[in-house]
């Protein structure tokens, strides 16, 4: 693990007493008869690699109620009709914040997006442990997200292979280059920069680029957080970036599904 910020100290604290709560409520034997029990997963890799690849813009547009760092973005919140903005705004993917404490996110709120439109879903939330692996395919997640500064390489190793066992695609989120070589250890077609730094919750595009050398091909970038304008979406697409998670920016708008299609339009060179 590297230097853990304060605030992720925190939550993972927090993540570790939750799955022992939630294992008291429900043994993860009982939980992987139900995530065996679910159809296949809707392809959240194959969605976005598909764009990437023909150099159009690959958006998880994500679904988040607040933050740690902003406090409440939203108040008009309804996670279906967002999911259905979202779908007509061109979206590839969703991501649902599922974080209770920090975040103001439920596992409904991804069942709820999920159920009302056909993209593929990432449960965004912090994973410490393999029962929340499980608890995500039980719940018809897609994706998981796999933060390397929240883990050691061996529990990373475990919990990607893992979910690639159940059926499920990773995201592995990474904020520096110690991180990513962590990152580029497995085998996983998805890279996530996230650009905000989880010490200050400043926001930096530059993490993206400082990054960039290190992703060898086949490998796609996904950059993370602090994307606002069209500027910011051509300034990736200059270097070869197609892959965007975008929250706040989105979030804030009247019509997020409308935001997207306004911001991913005019950033096309
Ligand atoms: O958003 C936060 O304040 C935050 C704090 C601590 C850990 C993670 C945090 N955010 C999670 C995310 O990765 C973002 O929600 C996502 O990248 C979208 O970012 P944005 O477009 O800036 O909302």
């Amino acid at each position: 693990m590297t230097d853990t910020p304060t605030i992720l100290k925190k939550i993972i604290a927090r993540k570790h007493e939750e799955v022992s709560e939630a294992k008291l409520a429900r043994s993860e034997a009982a939980l992987l008869a139900v995530a065996d029990a679910q159809p296949p997963a809707r392809g959240f890799a194959n969605a976005l690699i598909q764009r990437i690849e023909n150099k159009q813009n690959a958006v998880i547009a994500e679904i988040k109620k607040a933050s740690p760092s902003k406090g409440v973005i939203r108040e008009d919140f309804n996670p279906e009709a967002l999911a259905l903005s979202y779908a007509k705004g061109g979206a590839a993917c969703l991501s649902v914040l599922t974080d209770k404490d920090f975040f103001q996110g439920s596992n409904a709120f991804m069942q709820q997006a999920r159920d009302a439109v056909a993209l593929p879903v990432i449960r965004k939330d912090f994973m410490v442990d393999s029962y929340q692996i499980t608890q995500s395919r039980a719940l018809g997640a897609d994706c998981v997200l796999l933060i390397v500064a929240a883990l050691e390489q061996q529990q990373l190793n475990d919990l990607h292979q893992q979910a690639i066992a159940l059926g499920l695609d990773v995201l592995i989120e990474v904020h520096n280059a110690a991180e990513m070589e962590q990152a580029l250890m497995l085998d996983n077609p998805l890279v996530g920069i996230n650009n905000r730094n989880l010490h200050t919750f400043d926001v930096s595009l530059d993490t993206t680029f400082e990054l960039l050398d290190m992703v060898p091909k086949g490998r796609h970038v996904i950059t993370e957080s602090g994307i606002f304008t069209a500027a910011d979406v051509a300034a990736m697409r200059a270097k070869d970036i197609y892959g965007f998670l975008v929250g706040e920016s989105f979030m804030r708008a009247p019509d997020p599904g409308e935001k997207l299609a306004e911001l991913f339009r005019e950033a096309v060179v």
